[in-house]
């Protein structure tokens, strides 16, 4: 991004930013409003937020509309919401896609809760690989849609016994899967080999593995998939086998990396992950927007700096908070620093 404005956004006062290209550092005491910008440029990206499911909750207190736009290359984004309603913007026109600014602005969050990719149910590492493959794959987005429309057609006639709309929707459902269940597998074939370089370096470990669960039995075609599903589907009212229930597993030796890994290899082991899809994101001729809220609390200056020096040189775009610019590596690459008091938001120099 070459410009960002954020308008009546949490507690941030109304904030225009030419940021830099590479590195910007936002600095600040507790509440006054770091996670906030970071926020303000996910919301742009995502159309949520990664705080709160209710939207409305990013208005700030008094100001009718939460706005943020930010001017990158030849594209202008806007994002904007007032209460119950979000309007997003491309290039002077209404956006009517939520992953429209999406495709144009891809971001990455590592927060102190990113061990929840690790830790929590599958669902939100299936987040993670849609994300990823949709970056890679900008149709992928559509076809997971039709997949899922498919998947509750196919439930809702499981649920009432109706078996002619069962069977017109599952040949629909099965092409669909292998489409995504492909798709997915490209992106992770492409993540792999540079993720396992960082965790190897990283963690000083050889023997950690990154497999993808594609939600049912690996060598058997999606038709004989459900086929042999088909009573038990019929009985329970819902399709049980499908990318639907596709996961990511991350193991040392077999055993699950939650079980087999300290707290700090887990975490180092989930950075790895989200700078490797950054870095794949980077290779395909996308310029990503990395997100780093608070890491230093959470990362040792030394593995701090190695991942900052990873993502330099790349066109990533990094934003890094930190309540003490004392607590980051000294060496950091030339960068623009902010300052945060009470919502105002100003430029180092
Ligand atoms: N909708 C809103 N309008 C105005 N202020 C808000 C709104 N929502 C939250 N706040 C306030 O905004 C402040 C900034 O919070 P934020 O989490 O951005 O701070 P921070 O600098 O990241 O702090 P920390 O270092 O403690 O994480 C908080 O004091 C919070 O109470």
């Amino acid at each position: 991004m070459e410009r960002l404005e954020v308008h009546g956004f949490r507690n941030l006062a109304d904030t225009q930013l030419r940021p830099h290209p590479h590195l910007n550092v936002v600095t600040g005491p507790n509440g006054a409003g770091k996670t906030s910008l970071l926020e303000a440029i996910y919301f742009l990206s995502r159309v949520r937020s990664f705080r709160t499911r209710q939207n409305d909750r990013l208005i700030g207190w008094g100001a009718e509309e939460a706005r943020v736009v930010a001017v990158r290359g030849h594209d202008r984004l806007g994002a904007a919401r007032t209460p119950g309603h979000t309007r997003l913007r491309l290039n002077g026109a209404d956006a009517h896609t939520r992953s429209a600014l999406a495709a144009r602005l891809p971001v990455q969050l590592m927060n102190t809760e990113h061990q929840r990719l690790l830790l929590d149910g599958p669902r939100v590492r299936r987040q993670f690989l849609d994300w990823g493959t949709f970056h890679l794959e900008p149709d992928y987005r559509e076809l997971a849609q039709r997949y899922q429309h498919a998947l509750r057609q196919r439930n809702a006639a499981l649920r009432v016994g109706d078996r002619r709309s069962e069977q017109a929707w599952t040949p629909v459902l099965i092409r669909c899967a292998a489409a995504v269940d492909v798709a997915r597998q490209r992106f992770i074939e492409a993540l792999r080999p540079i993720w396992s370089e960082f965790a190897r370096q990283w963690l000083g470990l050889e023997s950690l593995e990154l497999r993808y669960y594609r939600g049912a039995a690996a060598e058997l075609p999606w038709e004989r998939v459900l086929d042999e599903q088909l009573e038990r589907d019929r009985t329970a009212g819902f399709t049980h086998r499908g990318p639907h229930r596709a996961d990511l597993i991350l193991s040392r030796d077999r055993i699950p990396a939650a079980d087999a890994l300290s707290r700090g290899q887990q975490k180092l082991l989930v950075v790895a992950l989200l700078i490797a899809e950054v870095k794949l994101w980077s290779r395909q001729g996308l310029t990503p927007v990395l997100l780093i809220d608070d890491l230093p609390a959470e990362l040792d200056p030394a593995h701090l700096h190695t991942v900052l020096d990873t993502v330099t040189g790349d066109p990533t775009q990094v934003f890094l908070t930190a309540i003490d610019g004392a607590a980051l590596p000294t060496d950091l690459p030339p960068g623009q620093w902010y300052q945060v008091c009470e919502g105002r938001v100003s430029a180092m120099v």
